[in-house]
């Protein structure tokens, strides 16, 4: 029997392709990066980066930029067993403007369906995904089947922490309407539930951070996190509310902060750290990456994070 994994994320991959030009307009760019993403694939890939055991459970095209999927994965240590291809389905791609400080737009292409959510339940690996530490799955993968129906059985089926990600991007549903009833049924089944204000209003029809958190605790969940971007960071369980402010950075490219920041909430809770730790940790981890253009390749050390909070604490 394989060693269990530390974390296992299932759901979208893509290729970022991100502009060297900061500032401009697509229209106007002139050369691009390219970078692993996909928001769970990040999420595995910081985690990655502390040293845990990470897979990813997704679904490329049968194509050179899948190739590419799972040589990047492999760079970053991220076990790819379970990347699988679907013929006939470009691997998807993920463009984004960069305006600092607040305006990140992204332009996802992933037409005419994104091979991630061919995901099907069948073809899960039940054993694996129920003997790893921490399983992180998110609200896009619940935006069409087979993928809805395997994200909740991986849910469903773990026993350890089971995170579900509320990540909400409206021009990834055909109905984005039915984005809070399948959010709701993710979270009857986590244990973990992580958001942004607006991920929270559309679960749990809140957006005050005490008031979502709360919401979110009601619907199942022991540990709900709520992410405020420049204004921090608000956990709570049934016993405590503990709040981190925001480490201050010159921000590069905000995209990627919300996955390094999960990463990081990962490595907090397999390490048995107390909560306000973990939230410093993590937040601290969302600042460095958004204080960089790339997302996956921005991922941050142990003790970069580490170095941050204490030049923070002294400074
Ligand atoms: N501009 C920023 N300055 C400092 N910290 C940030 C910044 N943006 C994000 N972070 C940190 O990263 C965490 C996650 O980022 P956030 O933008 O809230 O997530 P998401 O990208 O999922 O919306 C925030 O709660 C915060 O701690
Ligand atoms: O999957 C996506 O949402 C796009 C990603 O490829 C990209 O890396 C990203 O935007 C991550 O954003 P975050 O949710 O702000 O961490």
């Amino acid at each position: 029997m394989t060693e269990p994994h530390d974390l296992v994320t299932m759901g979208r991959v893509s290729v970022d392709i991100y502009p060297d030009q900061v500032g401009r307009p697509l229209e106007d760019v002139e050369s691009f990066g390219k970078y692993l993403g996909g928001s769970p694939t990040n999420v595995a890939v910081a985690a990655a980066r502390y040293g845990r055991r990470a897979a990813v459970v997704t679904r490329t095209g049968a194509d050179p930029f899948g190739r590419y999927v799972h040589k990047a994965l492999k760079e970053y240590g991220v076990d790819d067993r379970f990347v699988t291809s679907v013929p006939g389905l470009p691997t998807p791609l993920a463009f984004c403007e960069i305006f600092p400080p607040d305006d990140f737009p992204l332009y996802f292409y992933r037409y005419p369906k994104a091979p991630d959510l061919e995901i099907h339940p069948h073809e899960l690996d039940l054993d694996a995904i129920g003997r790893a530490r921490i399983v992180w799955a998110t609200v896009t993968g619940l935006s069409q089947q087979p993928s809805r129906e395997a994200t909740l059985l991986a849910l469903g089926a773990h026993t350890g922490h089971a995170v579900i990600d509320l990540d909400y991007r409206p021009m990834l549903w055909d109905d984005p309407g039915e984005a809070p009833h399948w959010a709701g049924r993710a979270l009857e089944r986590a244990t973990v539930a992580v958001g942004n204000l607006e991920e929270c209003e559309v679960a749990v029809g809140e957006r005050e951070p005490e008031a979502a958190a709360r919401a979110i605790l009601d619907r199942g969940p022991d540990l709900a996190i709520v992410k405020m971007g420049p204004d921090g960071v608000l956990a709570a369980t049934r016993e405590e509310t503990v709040r981190a402010p925001a480490v201050k950075v010159d921000v590069a490219n905000g995209l990627g902060a919300g996955d390094a920041f999960g990463g990081a909430v990962c490595h907090g809770l397999l390490a048995g750290w107390d909560l306000e730790r973990v939230i410093a940790f993590a937040g601290a981890a969302g600042a460095i990456v958004a204080s960089r253009i790339a997302c996956s390749a921005a991922m941050p050390t142990e003790a970069e994070v580490d170095a941050l909070l204490a030049e923070r604490r002294t400074g």
